[in-house]
């Protein structure tokens, strides 16, 4: 058997994932064709690529069908409930750095802070008989920082992706996104909460704490832990 690493399939995270191992010994490669999903390592004897979508990298570890995967915290963290009893970080990568957070139309004058909306969601709903939208990708993260922040007064639809534009659209009223250099939201005219940062993620190595790992596996873990630690 070997080991199997899930890394990204495309885009920003790849390509500096693909870096980031260069950086410590270990050659990760896309093999075939621009458009085939497969991959293969050097450096290191008894690992195998496998390239899937970020997203869908958090429920591969917990279901131990990967050994090793790099994926943001975001993602783990929203995906995976009780995250820590199904993997475990193993290092922080350095890049793919972006802070999910909360954000209102800026002509909200009277909306700066999570009280303020607190108050602004009960007036919403009073006003037009439904509860104020967010948009949001990131359910479960969403709704324990509304339930910490002591918001109620809400409803979550679900955004897959350009949720700065769901305001525009009239399909919700704020938006819950990650974001790093803040364009996005200054183009679709939303402002951030001061106190509106639910959490800063980063791509992160992750172990799965399920996966199979028996004879010499359990060396090949040890060996690439080893390349990985420094
Ligand atoms: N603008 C950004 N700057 C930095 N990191 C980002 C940015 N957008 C997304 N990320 C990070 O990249 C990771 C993957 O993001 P996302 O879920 O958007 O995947 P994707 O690129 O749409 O890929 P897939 O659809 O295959 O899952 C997340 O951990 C996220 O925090
Ligand atoms: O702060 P910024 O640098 O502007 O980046 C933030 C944007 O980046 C991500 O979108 P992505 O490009 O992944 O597209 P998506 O909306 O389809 O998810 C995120 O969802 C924001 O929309």
């Amino acid at each position: 058997m070997t080991l199997k690493l899930g890394v990204p399939s495309k885009g920003r995270l790849m390509d500096k994932t693909f870096e980031w191992f260069d950086r410590h010994g270990i050659q990760l490669s896309r093999t075939g064709s621009d458009r085939e999903y497969s991959g293969a390592v050097e450096g290191i004897e008894g690992v195998s690529l496998v390239l899937l979508s970020a997203g869908e990298i958090p429920r591969e570890l917990a279901a131990g069908r990967i050994h090793f995967g790099v994926t943001g915290t975001d993602l783990v963290h929203d995906k995976l409930p009780r995250w820590e009893q199904q993997v475990e970080e193993i290092a922080p990568l350095g890049f793919g750095q972006a802070d999910l957070i909360l954000a209102v139309p800026r002509c909200w004058v009277d909306v700066d802070t999570l009280d303020d909306l607190d108050a602004a969601a009960a007036a919403f709903r009073a006003e037009h008989g439904f509860r104020l939208r967010i948009a949001t990708k990131y359910h479960r993260l969403v709704r324990e920082f509304l339930m910490d922040a002591g918001v109620a007064d809400y409803q979550l639809v679900d955004s897959q992706g350009a949720t700065e534009g769901t305001v525009k659209n009239e399909t919700a009223e704020a938006i819950a996104d990650i974001t790093s250099t803040g364009e996005t939201l200054r183009a679709n005219h939303l402002k951030i909460l001061s106190d509106g940062l639910v959490l800063k993620s980063q791509a992160t190595l992750w172990r799965s704490r399920g996966a199979p790992c028996t004879g010499d596996d359990q060396e090949v873990m040890a060996d690439f832990l080893r390349r990985v630690d420094h």
